[in-house]
């Protein structure tokens, strides 16, 4: 390891792989610093993305299986959850071949030292080793990609439970008879129907009156009603109050009723947060704002300028909050750009307006651009299209007709052709991959002319993209166009 280098990543997660691996390739001498090999790939590859997206995986090959009775075939049986969990194991470590501590040094000619990192000056980190060792370096900007953990759930007794968060569920060996979770957000929804179709009887307890309620209440209320048919049982608006003993949780309902629920495990997602106290953030001159996040400005600079944050690290920007590995990507991308690009004028701010994200639940939710709230929020014209699925061939022939589009678009002038999509969402299957089309629209403000005019291979499933618009310019088209047509005829 070198005394200074041109950039130094703590954490070597999405965000600080990204920065780290980008910024040596362009030529700087760059060194990254995480806890331990195994860390390497951050929560994504460890504790979330890679092992969730495994886990749904197989527990979509058991739901199929299960599907096939009306055709002749039989498939029973139960899950053997430590096989699954191997499954998962050896997805990740096909992984880890690219995200480890030799392969960076060898294959990217990165510096990696492994210990944890705090700061002891606004350009100087320390690194305490495994064995003990302290080593100091300084960088002439360093960006903190030190991701985030799961909130913890406050309630009376909850020192006799075993409490299962991301950080340990993908550890049981064992399906749970009962699991219970607490928690209606991504996390929930996408673990609650997993484990579901692995055999296990899910309730969720959710503190709002709707699942996943950073999406459209219509997508809240579809989705929770596919999961409610697959068994999936919810209890919305409650709280966890208290844990009578190791297995019972005692639920308070908005009505000051209670009720006790029994359960094998119970998983905790109600959200991140973090622990910063590790890195000794006032010795660099970092600010946290009154979340404990850290404070940052439009373009992802502490309250030092020579201290970044990036990825889960980067909440506190003034864009808004997203955990999400892609978000990651985007911050690295927006700094990459600041640190090459000469003078402030080109500095590019964080922001999120064509971001999108996908919850892998089954129906899938993919939402993208802008949110109605933000359309309000910042007095953009805008209408709404409502596009189901009931007539979509594709749809029909493989039973999804209850799927939907909910697309914002710029308001239709006088020519529908030339409507943009500021934003919307799709819930249906697969609209992670469906979506892509749409969000490639937004970004690079597509009209409805361009999917009009696009041939589609008959009966691809994202023909939607195109019958979306097909029928909202028939309906639109303004009687003057109908009658000029009629009259060139
Ligand atoms: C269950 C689950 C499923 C998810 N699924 C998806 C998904 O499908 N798609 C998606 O886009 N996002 C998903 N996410 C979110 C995604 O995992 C995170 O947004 C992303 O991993 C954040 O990356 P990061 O680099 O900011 O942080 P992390 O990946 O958490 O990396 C931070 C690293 O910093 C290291 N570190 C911290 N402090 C120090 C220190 N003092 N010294 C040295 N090293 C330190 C840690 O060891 C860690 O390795 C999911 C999250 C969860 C929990
Ligand atoms: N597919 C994906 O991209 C994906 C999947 C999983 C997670 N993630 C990321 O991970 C982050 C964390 O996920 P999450 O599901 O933990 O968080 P979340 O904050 O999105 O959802 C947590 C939910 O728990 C509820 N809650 C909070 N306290 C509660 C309590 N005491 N009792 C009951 N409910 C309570 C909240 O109201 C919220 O609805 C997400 O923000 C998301 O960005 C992404």
């Amino acid at each position: 390891m070198k005394s200074h280098y041109d950039l130094i990543a703590i954490g070597a997660g999405s965000a600080g792989l990204g920065v780290a691996i980008a910024m040596k390739r362009l030529g700087f001498d760059v060194l990254i610093v995480d806890r331990t090999d195994h860390r390497i790939g951050g929560d994504c590859l460890n504790d979330g993305c890679v092992p969730s997206k495994a886990l749904i995986h197989v527990s979509r090959l058991v739901h199929s299986a299960r599907r096939v009775q009306p055709f002749g075939w039989k498939a029973d049986g139960k899950t053997d959850l430590a096989a699954v969990m191997q499954y998962v194991r050896e997805r990740q470590d096909v992984i880890r071949t690219h995200e480890n501590a030799t392969h960076l040094r060898d294959a990217e000619g990165l510096d990696v030292e492994l210990g944890a990192a705090r700061f002891t000056g606004r350009q100087e980190i320390e690194i305490a080793g495994d064995d003990g060792l302290i080593q100091r370096v300084s960088a002439k900007n360093i960006v903190l990609c030190t991701g985030s953990k799961p909130q913890t759930l406050q309630a009376e007794g909850i020192d006799r439970v075993t409490v299962y968060t991301n950080e340990n569920i993908f550890t049981l060996n064992e399906l749970p008879e009962r699991l219970l979770i607490v928690g209606a957000g991504p996390i929930g929804m996408e673990m609650g129907q997993a484990f579901q179709r692995l055999g296990s009887q899910v309730t969720v307890v959710g503190s709002e009156d709707r699942i996943m309620s950073k999406e459209l209440p219509e997508v809240s209320g579809l989705l929770q009603k596919r999961l409610t048919a697959e068994g999936v049982a919810f209890k919305l608006g409650c709280r966890v109050n208290a844990f009578s003993d190791a297995n019972t949780a005692e639920v308070e309902h908005k009505d000051g009723s209670t009720e006790q629920i029994p359960f094998d495990v119970i998983l905790v997602a109600v959200g991140r947060t973090f622990h910063f106290d590790d890195l000794n953030l006032p010795a660099a001159g970092i600010d946290l704002n009154d979340k404990g996040q850290i404070k940052l400005n439009d373009y992802l600079q502490t309250t030092n300028g020579h201290v970044f944050a990036a990825g889960d690290a980067a909440a506190g920007s003034p864009a808004g909050t997203r955990y999400f590995s892609h978000a990651a990507e985007l911050h690295v991308s927006t700094l990459i750009n600041n640190f090459i690009t000469p003078g402030k004028v080109l500095d590019k701010k964080l922001s999120y307006d064509s971001f999108s994200w996908v919850t892998f639940t089954d129906p899938e939710v993919a939402t993208f651009g802008l949110t109605e709230q933000d359309l309000k929020e910042r007095k953009i014209s805008y209408e709404r299209i409502d596009y189901d699925f009931g007539h979509d061939d594709r749809a029909i022939i493989e039973g999804y007709e209850y799927a939907k589009l909910i697309l914002f678009t710029t308001p239709d002038g006088i020519n529908p052709f030339g409507t943009k999509i500021l934003g919307g969402t799709m819930i249906a299957p697969n609209a992670g991959e469906l979506s892509q089309e749409l969000i490639l629209a937004v970004e690079q403000k597509l009209t409805a002319g361009a999917f009009f005019n696009k041939i589609y291979p008959y009966p691809t499933a994202s023909r939607v993209n195109k019958s979306v618009w097909v029928d909202h310019i028939s309906d639109n088209l303004p009687g003057v166009a109908k009658k000029a047509v009629r009259w060139l005829y």
